[in-house]
């Protein structure tokens, strides 16, 4: 298996703070990741820098095989799927849903004058049909619901068919319903083969799909553990990471956690 991301000892501060602090760490193709850590531990950062938006002050990022500050990000970008709330301010309300998802082929937001060939609109139907929001697709992004504009967000950054996909709290603002057709719909994604390498932040265990098969835990700009969900999902790594006494149990393909007794 060939790696998708690669970061080495990757170190990144701003003024006298360190935002992250020798962080090593490769997803190789096949794998589905998620990311947890407390506020403030980097998780956004490291999605960041993943997503070749963010440089490390110092260590090596290789994404999908390129070393960050050596290739043309913009050529690397739309082979990386990224879906952030930042990111989803920035769709304008009044686009229509179709658009929103299909405009991703163009790595723009907004529909002007691009010439849409029939392979990207079957693209995108297929993709707002399996995250659910097909019978939207006329309507403006901005009358959806939170959950809904969620989803829509994760279809289009599917649509570049990209190697990568990073998902930054795609379950957060969602009401219990909306949390699980979400866990379902990225269950089924990392259960399918053909998916690209995933990662996703998450703040709750409660929302770790089916199929996810690694975890890396941050604390303090660091890994404090990284490896296979079973292994590092413990009460002993979430209290050390957490700061505070946490127990974690598998129900099923799913798990929860709450304070230690
Ligand atoms: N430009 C900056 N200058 C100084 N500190 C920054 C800057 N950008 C981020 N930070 C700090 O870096 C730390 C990590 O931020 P990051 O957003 O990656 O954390 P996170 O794990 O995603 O947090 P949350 O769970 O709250 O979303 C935070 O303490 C944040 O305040």
């Amino acid at each position: 298996m060939t790696d998708v991301l690669d970061l080495q000892d990757v170190t990144i501060r701003r003024g006298t703070t360190t935002i992250l602090d020798g962080l090593s760490w490769r997803v190789r193709e096949g794998e589905r990741w998620v990311v947890l850590g407390r506020n403030g531990a980097g998780k956004t950062t490291v999605l960041q820098v993943a997503s070749g938006r963010m440089h490390p002050t110092s260590g090596t990022a290789d994404l999908l095989g390129s070393r960050l500050g050596r290739v043309d990000v913009f050529e690397l970008r739309p082979r990386i799927g990224l879906a952030s709330a930042a990111l989803a301010d920035r769709i304008p309300g009044g686009e229509l849903v179709r658009d929103v998802v299909l405009t991703a082929a163009y790595g723009v937001t907004g529909r002007w004058r691009e010439a849409y060939e029939q392979v990207d609109e079957s693209r995108a139907a297929d993709l707002m049909a399996a995250f659910g929001v097909a019978g939207f697709a006329d309507r403006y992004f901005g009358t959806l619901s939170e959950g809904e504009r969620k989803r829509v967000q994760i279809a289009r950054a599917l649509m570049s068919d990209p190697e990568l996909l990073l998902l930054d709290e795609p379950a957060a603002g969602l009401d219990l319903g909306g949390r699980e057709e979400l866990v379902a719909a990225l269950a089924e994604l990392a259960g399918d083969r053909k998916s690209p390498a995933l990662v996703l932040v998450t703040h709750h265990v409660e929302e770790i799909p089916p199929g996810f098969t690694h975890l890396l835990l941050l604390a303090g700009g660091k890994v404090h553990a990284a490896g296979p969900v079973a292994e590092v999902l413990t009460g002993e790594n979430l209290t050390a990471a957490f700061g505070t006494p946490l127990q974690v149990e598998r129900v099923g393909d799913r798990w929860t956690a709450r304070a230690a007794d």
